[in-house]
């Protein structure tokens, strides 16, 4: 606990649900942080980076206008920029850049986004993984002692999810060893890169590539597109904000077009493919689609920020119920807690395990990732399809489950939730957005629903298959699987589903291609079964993935712990059998019967779980900086910050706005 936790006074009902909690909270913090060292890492980085109070704002940032708020976030980016540059990275590495702590640390500063964002996320992590040795020697190391600024533009006016389909050119001139830069309508303007409308004086620009008259498709390059002195655009390019946005206001989305500009030979991204001087192109990746790399790092690394994101809104839902009362369930008894109420569990309960779900999962993605990366390292490249299949859908799965599950919070913690103060609109602003960017949800479920019916194709010819996929041979046989209630068995019934589902797909595109259309129309005919199959499929792997490491992880835990991370475990497999019965009956052999005994054993989960409630959320151990939140502070303090926050508002800065002397009191008077 740190010392602002023990030292402020704490609301009697939360000090209550604290003296309830049977298990040792800081275990399961260094399960969610994924051990001990993470956690001391963590708090030590959370240490250096909030006790500068640099990150304390005097007018709440939602209360500025949309310059000033631009203003403070590029200050604070800049406050926080140093920080991790002299002080963070030292202590971990470029393993920041795949490690949420950066992003949970960067809450304090940002109650939005920072414009520096895609910076760390994207273009450093773009020059790692597509420059050669020689140019990541020039780009790096003034990347990272930030002497220059950079943004991620690949998606357009027009195109955003068809990558092949984009307009931008890079020609290559012989005669001056340039790339010629030219975006031939207004649908091939660069749009919605972070960062860029104002903040950027570099930027990864995506292209399609032309030389000695023939295209090779999209390449990245590193453009200068601002004077380092002035930051005035360099001529021949245009630059600019794309616009206010339902979130991200601080995160500088812009816009970009060249006027046939030209950039040095070396500052195509040569890891992948070059360009020789004569103009003589050489692919050197041996899997086509390396040139994505950044966004399948990217999107391993959405699984962990959905948990958190998802983490942070349960602490502020969770802590809100427990010292929230309203109604009379009985007469002349006292108005219970919101969170006795049976309903008001079933709302919350379910988003502290799919935090711990998604959070599991994602550590053990990013491991999956690192390992196919040091293949890749040593030339083979065999282990990328499954890589690209499991990071489309978990990505898919984790962002839409966690923005779902963060508005059903805001809805738990009724008209006080809407409150910007309360942070669970901001959250959700951000999350809802990861649905969207780095791959929407339908167009990610589709590339692992294509991988999965390459799958099923091999499991028919009597091949071997990846181990994500191996329970395609086990589970897909023609009788219905057995139900059986216990986890592994529920386990199985999702696999029985999913391969069920994935075999469904091949046959109706089999069915439709009889009679006589193109496999491309069969396949499109079958997309939304294919979407529910991909889904199915992800939805296995993280009930699997879940349950395997939450018993590994748990092995030497003290018992207490154990039991109620199991119980949460359970409580996941338990909703979304339920969630999912339609399918489960159609596929395996339960029973109403059965349906019932799982609806009584998820009710008698809420009710075990509910006096550790509070003990859970607290073991995400959010800092107050880091939550923002007047619901979810740690002590509770409920109404008197929410009264405080008002009072902050510029609207309340007088008795009389100048707005009743020039407009209602003319119109009062008749005057108007
Ligand atoms: C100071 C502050 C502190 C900050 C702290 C830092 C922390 C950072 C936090 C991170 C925050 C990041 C914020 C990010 C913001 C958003 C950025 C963006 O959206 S950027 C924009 C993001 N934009 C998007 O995400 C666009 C989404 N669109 C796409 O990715 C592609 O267009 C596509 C995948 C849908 C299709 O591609 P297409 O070329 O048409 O391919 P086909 O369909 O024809 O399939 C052909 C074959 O290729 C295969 N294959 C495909 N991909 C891959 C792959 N990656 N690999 C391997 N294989 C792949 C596929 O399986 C198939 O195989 P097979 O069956 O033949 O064997
Ligand atoms: C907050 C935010 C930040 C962003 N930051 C960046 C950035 O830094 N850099 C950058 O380059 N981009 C960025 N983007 C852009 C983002 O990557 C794209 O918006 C995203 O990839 C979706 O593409 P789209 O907008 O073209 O959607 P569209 O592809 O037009 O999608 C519209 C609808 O069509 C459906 N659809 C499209 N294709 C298919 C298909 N083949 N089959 C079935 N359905 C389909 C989709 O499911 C969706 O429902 C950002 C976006 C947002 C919202």
């Amino acid at each position: 606990m740190s010392t602002d936790k023990m030292s402020v006074k704490v609301n009697v009902d939360l000090q209550k649900e604290r003296q309830k909690c049977n298990f040792n909270i800081q275990e399961v913090t260094f399960i969610f942080d994924g051990g001990k060292e993470q956690t001391l890492q963590r708090k030590k980085i959370e240490d250096i980076a909030l006790n500068s109070g640099a990150s304390i704002d005097s007018i709440p940032e939602e209360c500025l206008g949309l310059k000033e708020r631009y203003d403070n976030a590029v200050r604070k980016s800049c406050i926080y920029s140093r920080i991790v540059k002299n002080e963070i990275l030292e202590i971990t590495g470029l393993e920041a850049l795949g490690n949420p702590v950066l992003r949970r640390t960067a809450d304090a500063f940002f109650k939005e986004i920072s414009p520096f964002m895609l910076h760390l996320g994207m273009f450093v992590p773009t020059i790692i993984g597509q420059c050669t040795e020689e140019q990541q020697a020039k780009w790096l190391p003034r990347a990272l002692e930030m002497q220059i600024i950079g943004a991620y533009a690949q998606t357009e006016l027009g195109h955003g999810t068809f990558i092949r389909g984009l307009e931008t050119t890079a020609t290559y001139d012989p005669e001056t060893e340039e790339f010629v830069l030219h975006s031939p309508t207004l649908t091939s303007y660069k749009w919605w890169a972070g960062g860029l409308g104002n903040t950027a004086n570099h930027c990864i620009v995506v292209a399609q590539l032309y030389t000695k008259g023939q295209c090779h498709g999209t390449h990245p390059f590193i453009v200068p597109i601002r004077d380092m002195e002035t930051h005035e655009p360099f001529p021949g390019v245009k630059v600019g904000d794309v616009g206010v946005r339902m979130g991200f206001n601080t995160a500088d989305n812009g816009f970009l077009s060249f006027n046939h500009y030209r950039i040095p030979r070396e500052n195509m991204m040569m890891k992948n493919a070059k360009v020789l001087k004569d103009g003589t192109y050489v692919k050197v990746a041996r899997h086509e689609k390396l040139t994505y790399g950044t966004m399948v790092f990217v999107r391993v690394t959405l699984v962990k920020e959905a948990a958190i994101n998802l983490a942070k809104a349960a602490t502020i839902a969770v802590r809100y119920s427990a010292v929230r009362r309203q109604s009379q369930p009985k007469p002349d008894a006292p108005e219970p807690q919101i969170i006795d109420y049976p309903t008001q569990q079933h709302k919350l309960f379910i988003c502290i395990a799919t935090a711990h779900a998604l959070q599991i999962t994602g550590d053990w993605l990013w491991r999956t990732f690192k390992d196919v990366l040091a293949d890749m390292r040593g030339g083979n490249t065999d282990s990328l399809p499954e890589l690209h299949a499991l990071s489309s859908c978990l990505k898919a799965i984790s962002t839409s489950d966690s923005a779902a599950y963060i508005e059903q919070c805001r809805f738990a913690c009724g008209g006080h939730g809407y409150m910007l103060s309360s942070n669970l609109p901001l959250i959700y602003s951000f999350v809802t957005a990861t649905r969207t960017y780095e791959g929407d949800y339908t167009v990610l479920l589709l590339q692992t629903a294509r991988f999965l019916v390459k799958a099923w194709e091999q499991v028919e010819a009597g091949k071997s298959v990846t181990p994500t996929v191996s329970y395609l041979t086990l589970a897909a046989t023609k009788e219905k699987v057995l139900w059986n209630d216990f986890a592994e068995g529920i386990i199985r019934s999702f696999q029985a589903v999913a391969a069920r589902k994935i075999s469904a797909c091949a046959e109706t595109i089999k069915r439709h291609m009889k009679t006589g259309i193109c496999y491309e129309d069969a396949w499109q005919l079958t997309t939304v079964r294919l979407v529910s199959a991909a889904e199915s499929h992800c939805r296995s792997v993280i009930c699997q993935t879940y349950w395997n490491e939450i018993t590994r992880l748990t092995a030497s835990c003290s018992t207490n712990v154990k039991i109620v991370m199991e119980q949460l475990a359970t409580l996941y497999l338990i909703y979304w059998a339920l969630e999912r019965s339609g399918d489960l009956l159609r596929y395996s052999t339960i029973s109403e019967k059965d349906l019932n005994r799982l609806q009584e054993r998820y009710e008698e989960l809420l009710a075990l779980i509910r006096p550790n409630a509070v003990g859970l959320v607290d073991a995400f151990d959010f800092r107050d900086e880091i939550l923002r939140s007047t619901l979810g502070a740690y002590d509770g303090r409920v109404y008197e910050r929410l009264m405080e926050e008002a009072l902050k508002s510029p609207l309340n800065d007088g008795p009389v706005q100048a707005s009743f002397h020039k407009y209602i009191k003319p119109l009062t008077k008749g005057k108007l």
